[in-house]
């Protein structure tokens, strides 16, 4: 069993590195930690980076996580490997480039690419908001698989995963720690990052970012409203080159483990994905959620 400790951060293509990065700060509000000329690094918390830009083709290139040490990471490199799975381990420079110590990297069986990372690099200092989006950190990432169940089953075999909600077999909420999830699959056609989150401080926040973005031209994918799986108040939005950003306030915890019966949510409901019921175009891509298709 491989224990992940935490997110690490998403690493994204970009054919437009200018564009990719403007957004992150000016928009989502991200610091700029780092930029070269084919490289940007920002950051939401004592991460160094949480995403970062690698100028090339668009897309996601890898979606990362970390493990406690250097044994930990072995152990998940023979575990993975025995399971069949194709493992690289990272070289010092690309160590370097991800501003870790170590790191190695396989194919989920849909093709996402992870990486499992030791000693992800802390950075004390304060964050540098670009705006007063209010964030408070990287929240959780959400992968796309065309089957979701087989997706958790194998989250769950080789990981410290377990299901806090499903919606259907459209979605699969994971946690590895009291955050009701940190970690999500959604069906889609193949591999893909579904959204990456940014946690805010509060409800205003949220509210407060939905007028900046529609001032500002910004295509909303699903939100204000609320989710009823973990009760956070959401927004989704839609960055260049297809890259959806999520704010949210108020994700359940889940402290005790014993206590939590796993809910099944139908996503045909109405309020399967939204209590408030709000319009949506988010996941166009995933006409397995019809909740969502049918508003
Ligand atoms: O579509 C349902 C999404 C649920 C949640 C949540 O309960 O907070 C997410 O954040 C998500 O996976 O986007
Ligand atoms: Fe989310």
């Amino acid at each position: 069993m491989i224990t992940i400790q935490d997110i690490a951060y998403v690493r994204s293509g970009t054919a437009d590195l200018e564009t990719a990065v403007g957004f992150a700060v000016d928009i989502v509000g991200l610091e700029l930690v780092e930029r070269t000329a084919d490289r940007a690094y920002l950051r939401a918390d004592n991460r160094h980076h949480c995403l970062s830009f690698v100028a090339g083709e668009a897309g996601v290139l890898a979606s990362a996580f970390t493990l406690a040490d250097e044994d930990r990471l072995a152990d998940a490199e023979a575990e993975l490997s025995r399971a069949g799975f194709t493992v690289t381990r990272g070289d010092k420079a690309a160590a370097v480039d991800r501003h870790v110590r170590e790191f190695i990297a396989f194919e989920d069986p849909f093709g996402n690419v992870v990486e499992l990372v030791v000693d992800q690099k802390e950075v004390p200092t304060p964050v540098n908001f670009a705006r007063a989006a209010g964030i408070t950190e990287f929240g959780h990432l959400c992968l796309d698989a065309p089957d979701v169940r087989a997706a958790h089953r194998f989250w769950t075999k080789h990981f410290n995963m377990k299901v806090s909600d499903w919606i259907g077999d459209a979605a699969c909420l994971m946690r590895f720690d009291p955050v009701h999830h940190k970690m999500a699959v959604f069906k889609g056609a193949g591999p893909g990052l579904c959204h990456m989150n940014f946690q805010v401080s509060s409800i205003d926040d949220v509210m407060r970012s939905w007028h900046f973005l529609q001032d500002n031209g910004i295509e909303i994918e699903q939100g204000p409203g609320r989710h009823p799986q973990s009760g956070a108040v959401f927004l989704y939005f839609k960055g260049p080159e297809g890259l959806t950003y999520e704010y949210s306030y108020g994700v359940r915890r889940i402290d005790d483990d014993n206590a939590w019966r796993v809910r099944y949510f139908d996503p045909a409901e109405p309020d399967a994905i939204d209590m408030w019921r709000g319009p949506t175009n988010r996941c166009a891509s995933q006409p397995q959620l019809p909740g969502l298709a049918a508003r």
